[in-house]
């Protein structure tokens, strides 16, 4: 691995250090200069003059710099003026001591300050008063200004200077230690006329083979997310990453996530994830929903969609979950009578219930995709399901370190990681394949043919998408795979999670428990019904999700030029929503490390909304993605998790013994570093 990063990176190194050092650029001019200084001849033949030696020359270049000097330093004394007069007005109205650099600024300009037009909207604002501008003028103490500007009657100017924009800016921009406050307060207003150049976004670093050695160096790639969040804490609600070949614009306010997604157009993109792309088309085999774009992908999703998004389609597969779901807690039931402590009708167990639940996961979606049970809740599981888990884990796990490389140099060098990672996926293939063929052949053999059988019963996604014969048996396969290679970890992490909050936080399980037990007694059975009764539940998923971001990003390509923060991003540009700390941010929600699953209210929608946190209320809980593109398993997940939780509260009281934060690590998914231990009590 170390002799690939080494090539790759040599030649960016090579350009870094000739950059430095100007070693290419010195070598071509001084061979240039030594040339001339040859005596290069005219056309004609005769020497041309040395214009190094021409006094007139030398004196109007001289002349030329000194304008430009010049120039350059009244730019810089309006703009720094500009400031000045901000900062004088904000000192003027929270009444704070005034400041002598910033009179000197201002004696630098006359006194004259045109602020640009929304600047000085914030000094008075429309629809204030009057005598704003008068106040303002005192703040200067006796300098004179540009009245036409505070009164609206001057032209607005073109200026690269911040820009704040709103009522809320104005304490933010006195904030001393620049937090995020002042970063918000550059939002975007109106058109992209005055928006700042692209160039300008604040970033981490523009050499993106340095940043990413920085990263390597720092294993920042196992904290991504908090890196994420540390980032926006000091460069504000947006900012630029370049690492290796990916350039990113992060952000992380919903309104700014509403904006992105308003101009995903009709076929939205993601990041392609290139290694698991390289190994499709280096194995020839087809790409499922997560892989393709355009209208391919849109034509493969809509039949995806009809089995598996639907209500028709929850209709037919929730019973399948809710069977999963309540035979595992029989299970761990009769485990934790049989392993356990205590006095009967109250016996305890504790365990880590992560590899029970990977098995739970797979057997709930196989369950799903196949209409049949896979047994993996047996004394002696097949190795071939265990091979497979452990397969999805290693493909995971290799797919961030290869993200910022070129996956096909990699894959002529056979670099173990690239090896490791193509491996994974090929046991993910041939323990999908041989399961598709199970599935195809028990369906033929089946009387009343395939999908819904003669007493229209539900025989799995497989079944219903060959019937309907509209995907060809390739695509079939390619989004089976995708199905299940996606269905595993994404819902027994979030699991994990979610029993881990519910047990530090009693009270909270209390209130989900009493609700889940009325209301599953007034379903009389229908774990539909239950559910319904019980937005708890929901809520319960959707907090949990909040805090622990499956994938910690969503990213989009916009079609069109848009401004967010009041930066120019042009169309095409990759921006993520980084959904890590969107849901750990105060500004965004109140009191925002409580796990309270009351947030969300019965509609899913959440209440209590922070006064500060815009528009985009829509944007907040994202963990599934958003629009067309979001996540095709959503239905499948929010029912298998919800079901899951709903049978754990029926029958155990759960609790932890440490209530100290979960240290947690990203992997493609965010993970716990070690997963927690849980006391399961019987009820
Ligand atoms: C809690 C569980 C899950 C979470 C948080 C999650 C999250 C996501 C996210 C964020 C996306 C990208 C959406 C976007 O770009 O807008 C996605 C896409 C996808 N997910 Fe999930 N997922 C989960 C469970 C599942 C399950 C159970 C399956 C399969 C049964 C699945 C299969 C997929 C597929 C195939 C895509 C690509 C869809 C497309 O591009 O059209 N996911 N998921």
């Amino acid at each position: 691995m170390d002799k690939v990063v080494k090539k790759s990176l040599a030649k960016p190194f090579k350009k870094l250090t000739s950059c430095v050092s100007g070693g290419k650029d010195r070598d071509i001019w001084s061979r240039h200069r030594s040339k001339r200084g040859r005596g290069c001849k005219g056309r004609s033949g005769a020497p041309r003059p040395n214009h190094a030696h021409d006094p007139a020359l030398v004196r109007s270049y001289q002349a030329d710099l000194e304008r430009e000097r010049k120039l350059r330093e009244a730019m810089n004394a309006r703009k720094n003026a500009e400031r000045a007069a901000m900062r004088a007005h904000f000192r003027q109205k929270y009444q704070l001591s005034k400041n002598s650099k910033d009179a000197n600024h201002l004696r630098a300009v006359g006194g004259k300050v045109s602020l640009p037009r929304e600047l000085a909207k914030i000094v008075r604002p429309e629809g204030s008063r009057k005598d704003d501008s008068f106040n303002l003028l005192s703040a200067f103490q006796g300098l004179s200004f540009n009245m036409g500007v505070f009164t609206g009657t001057k032209p607005a100017k073109k200026t690269p200077t911040p820009t704040p924009a709103g009522g809320e800016s104005c304490k933010a921009l006195e904030a001393a230690d620049g937090g995020m406050e002042r970063k918000k307060a550059r939002r975007n207003q109106g058109g992209s006329g005055g928006a700042r150049a692209f160039e300008e976004i604040p970033h981490t670093g523009s050499n993106g083979w340095i940043n990413l050695l920085r990263f390597w160096k720092e294993d920042k790639f196992r904290h991504l997310h908090k890196h994420m969040q540390k980032t926006f804490n000091t460069l504000g609600p947006i900012y630029r990453e370049y690492l290796g070949s990916q350039s990113t614009v992060n952000i992380l306010l919903p309104a700014d996530i509403g904006e992105l997604f308003r101009s995903e157009g009709l076929h939205p993109r993601r990041m392609t994830l290139q290694p698991w792309a390289t190994h499709r088309e280096t194995r020839q085999h087809s790409k499922g929903v997560f892989l393709k774009n355009g209208a391919e992908w849109r034509a493969d999703r809509l039949l995806l969609n009809r089995e598996v998004m639907t209500s028709a389609a929850v209709k037919h597969f929730l019973p399948l979950l809710n069977d999963v779901a309540r035979d595992f807690c029989h299970l761990l039931r009769s485990r934790v009578q049989t392993d356990g402590t205590g006095a009967e009708g109250r016996r305890s167990l504790t365990l880590d219930p992560s590899p029970d639940l990977f098995r739970f996961a797979l057997e709930a979606s196989c369950h799903v995709l196949y209409g049949e049970r896979i047994g993996l809740f047996s004394s002696t599981p097949s190795q071939e399901s265990e091979r497979f888990i452990w397969a999805v884990e290693r493909m995971l796990a290799t797919t961030q370190p290869l993200l910022y490389l070129p996956t096909h140099l990699l894959l002529r060098l056979h670099a173990p990681m690239w090896t490791q990672h193509a491996t994974a996926w090929d046991h993910i293939f041939s323990h999908a394949e041989a399961r598709i063929q199970r599935g195809y052949q028990r369906l033929q053999a089946q009387s009343g043919g395939l999908a819904g059988g003669s007493e229209g019963q539900f025989s799995g996604v497989l079944g219903n998408l060959m019937e309907k014969g509209q995907l060809s048996l390739e695509l079939i396969k390619a989004n089976i795979t995708e199905l299940m290679a996606g269905g595993v970890d994404t819902t027994a992490v979030p699991l994990q999670f979610a029993l881990f909050e519910l047990a530090r936080n009693p009270e909270v399980q209390e209130t989900v428990r009493a609700q889940v037990q009325s209301s599953w007694i007034q379903a009389d059975g229908n774990p539909q019904k239950a559910l319904q009764g019980a937005p708890l539940l929901k809520g319960t998923v959707k907090e949990t999700l909040r805090l622990y971001p499956v994938g910690i990003t969503v990213q989009r390509y916009p079609i069109k030029d848009i401004v967010l923060q009041n930066y120019h991003i042009p169309a095409g540009t990759l921006v993520q929503a980084c959904l890590y700390p969107l849901g750990r941010s105060g500004d965004v929600f109140q009191d925002p490390e409580r796990f309270e699953p009351a947030r969300w209210g019965r509609d899913g929608e959440e209440q209590g909304v922070t006064s500060g946190a815009g528009s985009g209320a829509a944007f907040r809980s994202l963990a599934f993605g958003f629009g067309a593109r979001q996540c095709v398993g959503r239905r499948i997940a929010e029912n298998e998790m919800q079901l899951f939780l709903m049978h754990i509260l029926r029958n155990f009281h759960l609790s932890v013994s440490s209530t100290e934060d979960l240290r947690t690590t990203y992997t493609l998914i965010l993970q716990p570093e070690t997963p927690p231990k849980i006391t399961f009590t019987t009820l």
